[in-house]
Formats: C-alpha cells, sequence, structure tokens
C-alpha cells in the first residue's frame, strides 16, 4: 500500500476526518492569504469601533472599527507560518542530536540525554520567554525561541526511538558487517524513527502554534502593523466587556486549529499501529488473500461450531521475501464450557497461536487463518470498534508473568473494575463490588481490603489470581491462560489449577491451558493438543492420552514425566536429540530425525493431521509398536 493510501485510510476514522477537515479549509484560507480580506481587515473607521454582529460585520469591530472576522482570516497565514517555522526550527535542531546520539557510545550517550533531561525539566513557555526576552520582541525571535523551545521535546522521542533501534539486531548486523557512523545514522536510525516523527510534528505544531500566539499575546510577538492571531487575542481582550468576539473569535482560531493538528495527528498515530497494519495487510494484501495458508491441506477442518474456531491460523515474522513462520497452519476448535490444553516444548508456537487468537501478537508478527472465530465471529474482518468490544467482554488472557500484566502505579479496584466499565457501562459502586465478588471467588482472603492495594502488596500467587479474577470481571466465553503456574511453586501451582477447575464449573467458561508441564494440563483439561515445531501433531481426549498417545512424541512425553510409583533406582526418561524450531523445519516430519518409529517415508513427507479414533495424529507410524526396551519406556534411549 501506498504512503499516500494509507495516509487517506487513517483519515476514515472520525476524529482524522474532522481534523483533517478544519485542516484543509484552514490551509486553504492560508493559501489564499490576507489579499482578498486585506481592505476590511485594516481599514479604520471609527463610526463603527467597537460594533456589534450585523449584517456587515459578522463578528463585529475591534476598537478601531475594523472587521475582525477579516482580520482573522488575514491573520491566518502568518500564524500558521510561524507555528510551522518553529516547528521546523525544533525539529532541525532535536531530532538530528537525538536520533545521532541514541547510536553514540554509552558515555556520550548518556551525557546527551542528561543535556536534554535539563532542557525538558525548563517549561517550554519560559524557555520562549527568555529567549524571546534576550533577542528582542519581533516575529523571528518569537518564531526562534519557540523552536528552541520544542526542540528537546523532539531530541527525546529520537533519542528513545534511536536508542531503540540501536538496540536492535539488525542495527547489531549492520555493525558486524563494517557498517557505522554517518551511514548506520541515514540509513538504520532516520528511515525507522521517520513515521513516529511526522506524527509527534503534527502534535508540535499544534503547541507551536499556542506558543506564538502566546507570544504574540504578550507583545513579544509579531508587531505592528502586521498581526497574528495572538495579537488580535491581546488587543480584542482590552475590549473584551464591550466587544466580546473580538478576543473570542481569535482564540477560538487557536483552539480549532490546534485541535485540528492534534487530531489528525491522533488518526495518523492511530494508523500507524501494528494492530492497524494487520487489520490493512489483511484485507488488502491480495497474495494473502488468494493464498493458501495451510500447508497440509488435507488436515480436516475443525467442524464443531463452539466458542473458538481455528481454521488453518498462520503466524507469520520476517519480510515477505524471507518470512518465518513459527506457527504453520493450527487448526482446532473449542465447544462452550470445554477445557483444552496446548503442550510442547518451548519454541513449538503454543504462545504465538494464543497471541493470535487474542489479536496480541507483537509487531512485526502478522496472523491469517481461514477462520479465526470467537463466539461464532469471524475475528479477521469484524470491524475494529466491535472486535475491541468482543475481545474485551467475550475473551480473557492470562499471562505467565503476573507482575508485568499488573500496572505497578494502578490499586487492584481500578485495574479490576477498568474493562467492566468501558465495555459494560456499569456504575464504578456496582463495579468494585462486583471485583470484591471475583477476589473472592479466586479465594483472595479478605478482598474488600486486598482490592485497595498495589500489586507489588501481594504474593505472586495471589496476583496470578487477580489476573484470573480480572478476566472474569464480564462474561468471557473464553478464558486463555498461558502458563499460568510455570513460576509458582507447588502449592501455589495446585490453588491456581483448583481456580481454573472452579471457574469453568461455576461460570461455564472455557478453558485454553497453555503449558509445558503436560501433568498440569492433563490434571486439568478434557482435551489436550500437543504442538511440534509450529504444528498440532496430536489431539485427544485426555483418557485416551493417558492411556494410549498415538504420536512417538507424545508417547516419549508421556513416559518422561516423573511419578510416585516409578522406581528411584531407573533414571528420568528424556526425549533423544534437540527440540526443531518450525525454522528449522525442512522436508519430512520434523520429528523424524529423534523418533524411534522413523521410515523413509517420514523423512520425504510431513504427515498431515488426520483424524485417528477419538481425535487426530499427524504421524505416518501412530500407533506402530515401539522397539523393545522403549516400548515400556520410549524415552529411555537416551537416559
Ligand atoms: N517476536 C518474535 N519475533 C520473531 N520470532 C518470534 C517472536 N516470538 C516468537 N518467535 C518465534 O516463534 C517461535 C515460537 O514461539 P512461542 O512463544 O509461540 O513458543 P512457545 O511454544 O510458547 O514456547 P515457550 O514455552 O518457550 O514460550 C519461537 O521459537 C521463535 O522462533
Amino acid at each position: 500500500m501506498t504512503r499516500l493510501k494509507r495516509v487517506t485510510q487513517v483519515f476514515r476514522t472520525p476524529g482524522g476526518l474532522v481534523g483533517g477537515i478544519v485542516l484543509l479549509v484552514i490551509a486553504a484560507i492560508a493559501v489564499v492569504g490576507p489579499g482578498p480580506w486585506h481592505s476590511a481587515a485594516t481599514a479604520i473607521d471609527p463610526e463603527v469601533a467597537r460594533a456589534g454582529v450585523s449584517n456587515d460585520h459578522l463578528l463585529g469591530t475591534d476598537d478601531l472599527g475594523r472587521d475582525v472576522l477579516a482580520r482573522i482570516l488575514a491573520a491566518t497565514r502568518l500564524s500558521l507560518l510561524l507555528a510551522l517555522a518553529a516547528t521546523g526550527i525544533g525539529a532541525v535542531l532535536g531530532i538530528p542530536f537525538g536520533a545521532a546520539s541514541g547510536l553514540f557510545a554509552p558515555r556520550w550517550r548518556r551525557l546527551a540525554g542528561r543535556l536534554i533531561a535539563v532542557m525538558l525539566a525548563f517549561p517550554a513557555i519560559l524557555t520562549a520567554l527568555i529567549v524571546c526576552a534576550i533577542l528582542g520582541p519581533g516575529q523571528g525571535s518569537a518564531v526562534l525561541a519557540v523552536g528552541l523551545a520544542v526542540a528537546p521535546g523532539f531530541a527525546r522521542l529520537s533519542q528513545t526511538l534511536g536508542a531503540t533501534i540501536a538496540g536492535s539486531e539488525y542495527v547489531a548486523a549492520a555493525r558486524v558487517t563494517g557498517v557505522g557512523g554517518w551511514r548506520l545514522f541515514r540509513y538504520y536510525a532516520l528511515p525507522n524513527i521517520a513515521e513516529p516523527m511526522i506524527i509527534a510534528v503534527m502534535m508540535v505544531v499544534s503547541d507551536a502554534l499556542l506558543a506564538t500566539a502566546a507570544l504574540g499575546f504578550l507583545g513579544l510577538g509579531v508587531q505592528s502593523p502586521s498581526f497574528d492571531w495572538g495579537g488580535l487575542l491581546g488587543d480584542g481582550l482590552r475590549n473584551i466587556y464591550i466587544a466580546p468576539l473580538a478576543a473570542i473569535a481569535p482564540g477560538v482560531a487557536v483552539v480549532l486549529t490546534g485541535l485540528a493538528f492534534n487530531l489528525v495527528g491522533d488518526a495518523l498515530a492511530g494508523g500507524s499501529t501494528p494492530r492497524h497494519r494487520l487489520v490493512r495487510r489483511r484485507r488488502h494484501d491480495p497474495v494473502q488473500r488468494h493464498e493458501d495458508p495451510a500447508p497440509t491441506p488435507t488436515e480436516p477442518s475443525p467442524n464443531a461450531r463452539g466458542v473458538l474456531e481455528v481454521d488453518r491460523l498462520l503466524v507469520e515474522f520476517g519480510t515477505a521475501d524471507s518470512p518465518h513462520q513459527p506457527v504453520r497452519g493450527v487448526s482446532f476448535s473449542m465447544g462452550a464450557g470445554e477445557m483444552v490444553g496446548i503442550v510442547g516444548e518451548s519454541g513449538s508456537g503454543k504462545t504465538l497461536t494464543a497471541l493470535a487468537v487474542a489479536q496480541l501478537l507483537p509487531y512485526p508478527g502478522r496472523s491469517r487463518a481461514r477462520r479465526l472465530a470467537l463466539d461464532g465471529q469471524e475475528i479477521q474482518t469484524v470491524p475494529a470498534g466491535r472486535l475491541r468490544r468482543l475481545l474485551g467482554t467475550r475473551l480473557a488472557v492470562v499471562f505467565q508473568d503476573p507482575l508485568s500484566s499488573l500496572n505497578p502505579a494502578l490499586r487492584l479496584e481500578r485495574q479490576l473494575t477498568e474493562k467492566i466499565l468501558a465495555h459494560h457501562g456499569m456504575s464504578r459502586r456496582v463495579a468494585t463490588q462486583l471485583a470484591v465478588e471475583r477476589l473472592g471467588d479466586v479465594r483472595i482472603n479478605a478482598p474488600s481490603q486486598r482490592i485497595r492495594q498495589l500489586p507489588h502488596q501481594l504474593s505472586g500467587g495471589m496476583r496470578q489470581r487477580v489476573m484470573i479474577a480480572m478476566g472474569i470481571m464480564g462474561t468471557p466465553a473464553l478464558l486463555i491462560a498461558d502458563e499460568p503456574t510455570t513460576a509458582l511453586d507447588v502449592t501455589v501451582q495446585a490453588q491456581i489449577i483448583d481456580v481454573l477447575r472452579e471457574l469453568n464449573a461455576v461460570h461455564g467458561t472455557a478453558v485454553l491451558l497453555i503449558s509445558h508441564d503436560l501433568s498440569v494440563v492433563t490434571e486439568l483439561c478434557d482435551r489436550v493438543m500437543v504442538m511440534y515445531a509450529g504444528r498440532i501433531i496430536e489431539d485427544m481426549p485426555r483418557s485416551v492420552l493417558i492411556a494410549k498417545p498415538a504420536h512417538p512424541y507424545t508417547r516419549a512425553l508421556m513416559a518422561s514425566i516423573p511419578s510416585l510409583d516409578m522406581s528411584q533406582d531407573r533414571p528420568l526418561a528424556v526425549i533423544p536429540g534437540q527440540s526443531v524450531s518450525a525454522e528449522q523445519v525442512q522436508e519430512g516430519c520434523p520429528f523424524a530425525p529423534r523418533c524411534l518409529l522413523v521410515i523413509d517415508r517420514c523423512r520425504q513427507q510431513e504427515p498431515p493431521l488426520v483424524d485417528h479414533g477419538a481425535g487426530r495424529v499427524a504421524c505416518w507410524r501412530a500407533d506402530a509398536e515401539l522397539p523393545d526396551e522403549s516400548s515400556r519406556n520410549p524415552a529411555s534411549v537416551q537416559s
């Protein structure tokens, strides 16, 4: 999509549209210039001084009888030019300094950071006033003063962005290949900060407009006979009780223009977020529309229409030329109130599958699927507003690290009630009551006292339960819990499992539990899906999986679970070989190099996920007998 098309897309938001129209009108007036209004704006006529609204003077006249509307229109060009020039000076001084300092050696970077911080500590208007006082009144000094005042803001933003880029893997790779200095700045830093900077410029123009108008108002900016909106405001204020419009109208012009810049900047910022990019990509990328995302067309589509339907989900990183697909055509569905587990080794794609469902993939990750439906509604095509509401009310996600998922600065009450206040229109009192009830549901003692605490005042297990309580504040049809017990000790793990079980029984919420711990998953879930190298390789009811796992990988996983009745002399089983990530998948079954049942076909052809007994399995040798020793313990070969 071209940049122009992306900009027009942004103006499809209501705020962007209103701001865009206002800006276009103001820009047109500025382009026309003071010409058409010049005589009415400057002609002195004491006979009509301070006249009210009339057909001849729509906004009345000032104390010399000059038409107020004509003066405002005539001042548009100069007011805008002053603001744009000041922003330009700020950007030219601040952006290169900040961006370059992000790439400096650490010592110089720290020094530059301190310098920027000191400059930022000074209020911008104070800086502008001091510079103006030193240089003397006049529009040139006003522009320079405001430019210097806004420069540190630009520097700080570009420094932060530059530092992020400096820490990126691609800059490290460029440095390794000998790229440095100016080329690093020109080709690696600047292009990557351009977009957020354009948005920042839009926002700063609005501040600069206000600041130059303020200097004009104080008599430090544009000097007579020229005039800008700030000057008009100052003149009008002298007679505000006799001719109020002469003061109000230029003020409205400043506020309206500033607001329009902000609205457009805001719409641009919204349009540049990864979420927008994903939606745009999905709807407009012709390759994606026609391409079959599934690497294995024979995979059965999930047919049960339920809480969640995922059909041939694919998650992709990297560029279009060299994509990397950590999730490769995952299909499953979940019925209402069902408890399903996803297990697999680290890097098998469990978390990315969940994040794609929740539309939370980190940028630049993108997903596509034949169908991705929550509560029967296709997530990929539902308009953004409805999608937010759908995900906000029907889906809850609990992550592994609750401390980083909870806002450290907000009390639990605020965090628990936020979602419900936004989506359910409940009063704060009722929402707080519900929050206390939910904290009780997840077995937090003294919930009405706890609700007034901050996250750091709770233990790890409590924080995890608070996250679950937060998830069930609405009426979620599905709760995704990604490794919710991993960082917790065994007792607290058991409590969390109990809470999830109770939540399912009492509220009927379906639970998708992600874990690398097969024992946790088989304890809680009705059905278990095993992932390997970005695909589901086995999907079975729990009882079948425990009694007779079909895939050799699942069999090895089951054998590696320690149990109380196993001999203490016997070493714990391990699965031979190294886990394979989706990037490393070549021809054939990704598990083939580690499989005890491997045959030639496994090395040549990746098996599709097909119906198998009570579930589905992706294996050419499902249920085949394992060799002697390993049939008792398939993972013992390497133990
Ligand atoms: N932000 C990212 N950018 C690029 N690739 C990524 C990113 N996040 C994940 N991946 C790739 O996707 C693979 C699967 O990641 P995912 O987080 O889904 O694994 P997982 O099965 O949940 O493992 P774990 O249990 O360790 O969290 C990773 O091995 C990595 O190669």
